[in-house]
């Protein structure tokens, strides 16, 4: 069994949701200038199966900003069959983070 994806090319729910959490996380440390926990995953919805050598893209925004949160809209979208391709989105997902200080505890964001 690969390590990522069940015997049909399906890759793993957990791995997508892991990359999206990374995605979203880029966006959130640059909001809060700093170091940030995911609090929620608020939603996530898988609308097509990510295959194995699909080529993947996640786009991430600002959803709400909070006074230590930060909800960021992850998508995820799959490039796939190099013969005639086609780009589908395949996941999508609200995440939460909070702004931390060095000792791990919650602080204000910054102002935009
Ligand atoms: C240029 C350089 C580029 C570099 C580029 C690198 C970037 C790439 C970095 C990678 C970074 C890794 C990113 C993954 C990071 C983890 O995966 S961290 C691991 C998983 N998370 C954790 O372990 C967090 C554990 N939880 C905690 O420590 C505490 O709950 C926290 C986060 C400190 C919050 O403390 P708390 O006292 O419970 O806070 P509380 O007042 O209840 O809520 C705080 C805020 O969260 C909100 N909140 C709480 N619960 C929820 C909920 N269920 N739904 C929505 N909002 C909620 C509250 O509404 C509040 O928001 P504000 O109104 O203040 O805006």
């Amino acid at each position: 069994m690969p390590a990522d994806a069940n015997q049909y090319g399906d890759v793993f729910g957990g791995w997508t949701m892991g990359h999206i959490d990374l995605a979203g996380a880029v966006l959130g440390h640059k909001v809060a200038r700093g170091r940030i926990a995911t609090v929620a995953v608020n939603t996530m919805q898988f609308h097509q199966p990510v295959s194995v050598g699909d080529i993947v893209s996640f786009f991430a925004e600002v959803e709400k900003r909070g006074k230590t949160s930060v909800t960021i809209k992850v998508q995820m979208y799959a490039e796939r069959h190099p013969a005639d391709p086609i780009t589908v989105k395949v996941t999508e997902a609200l995440i939460t983070y909070v702004a931390l200080n060095a000792d791990g505890s919650k602080r204000e964001l910054p102002a935009a």
